[in-house]
């Protein structure tokens, strides 16, 4: 990476290894707004959720055409754990280019996890064939026993549910996905080459006071939950200092405004606008721009196997702030987008 005289960033294309792009005029609408994006690793949470090799690439076909024409992005599809997942057809769709990881979801855990998985010993057959191929497993990490306290269901889950499957599964590479923990930070830093963790930008940019304080904010709710400041320091921590093992992985979860503004709002925060200048307003308040890259461009693309991106973007910093929209239409509704409460002053480079 070249850091030209500031204030402007060229690196790498960054790659999003956590995307949820749904379905329908969702897909359409917000699809657009990941397309700078290389690789994006799109969520298999639909309703009903794709659970099948032909399922996968039936959807990488439908985001494929909701993408801009010459959109850089290339979908990495995953398929949706159940406990009736058919390894032969995990490890097929694997071979054949279209499967680049399987998602669990403990059933009940976030958004549209209902077909998730309840007794580990039934998905035993299924992770000892992606082991032995190289699958990847990407985690949301918590347990959805009810007499955990919400903040502390990512940490409970590493002890009771991730290192006990680890142990039982010898080679299975694991991607916590959306760590937000200091314990989650941890953990990832001492599993080795097979572990690895994402990292969002709200969690980078936010704490929970920013969702409690001073009013309940809906579009500051998403799963796993806002923590304590301490936490966001850990994580600002992991995806600055250049440690190989953390990448970015959005989980930009778009819900209709209709959804996240009621009486019981959903989980999701909306951030794929903002993305890649958020990120480099928080990079430069921690003076880490020159591991910008690493984190957004190198290091899940090495964790996948895949190479670097060969072409670049360029940021660059502005006195004004950043204005994104406010919201999108997308259909009959409006998706409201992430806004982290302070300005930005980076701004992708018109080309
Ligand atoms: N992160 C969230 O709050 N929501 C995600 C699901 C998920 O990634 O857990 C969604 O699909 O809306
Ligand atoms: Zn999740
Ligand atoms: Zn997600």
């Amino acid at each position: 990476m070249t850091q030209i005289t500031p204030p402007r960033l060229r690196l790498r294309r960054p790659d999003d290894w956590h995307l949820h792009l749904r379905d329908g005029a969702m897909l359409d609408a917000t699809a657009p707004y990941s397309a700078g994006f290389g690789r994006a690793l799109v969520m298999p949470n639909l309703v009903p959720p794709v659970t099948t090799s032909a399922a996968a690439a039936a959807y990488r076909e439908r985001i494929l055409a909701a993408l801009p024409k010459g959109a850089a992005m290339q979908p990495q599809m995953t398929l949706y754990l159940t406990e009736g997942t058919d390894p032969a057809d995990v490890t097929a769709g694997h071979a054949d280019g279209i499967v680049r990881a399987v998602k669990l979801y403990p059933a009940g855990a976030t958004t549209n996890s209902a077909s998730g998985v309840r007794d580990f010993d039934k998905v035993r057959p299924v992770l000892e064939a992606m082991a032995a191929a190289g699958v990847p497993l990407c985690v949301h990490g918590e347990v959805t026993d009810p007499a955990v306290d919400i903040f502390d269901r990512e940490a409970v889950f590493l002890d009771r549910v991730l290192e006990p499957v680890r142990r039982a599964t010898p080679g299975l590479r694991v991607v916590l996905e959306h760590v937000t923990t200091r314990e989650g930070v941890d953990y990832v830093r001492s599993g080795g080459p097979d572990l690895a963790g994402t990292i969002t930008v709200h969690h980078l940019a936010i704490n929970r006071n920013a969702m409690l304080a001073g009013g309940i904010r809906p579009h500051y709710y998403c799963l796993p939950i806002l923590k304590r400041e301490v936490h966001r320091e850990a994580l600002i921590e992991a995806a600055t200092g250049g440690e190989t093992q953390f990448f970015l992985g959005t989980d930009s979860a778009p819900h209709p405004d209709h959804a996240k503004q009621s009486a019981c709002g959903c989980a999701g925060c909306f951030t794929a606008p903002i993305t890649m200048p958020l990120l480099a307003e928080l990079f430069e308040r921690a003076d880490a721009l020159p591991r910008l890259e690493g984190f957004a461009s190198l290091h899940g693309a090495a964790f996948y196997g895949l190479p670097p991106a060969e072409d670049h973007i360029t940021l660059v910093r502005r006195g004004e702030p950043l204005v994104p929209p406010g919201r999108i239409d997308a259909g009959e509704e409006t998706v409201t987008v992430f806004d982290p409460g302070f300005p930005i002053h980076w701004h992708h480079e018109e080309a």
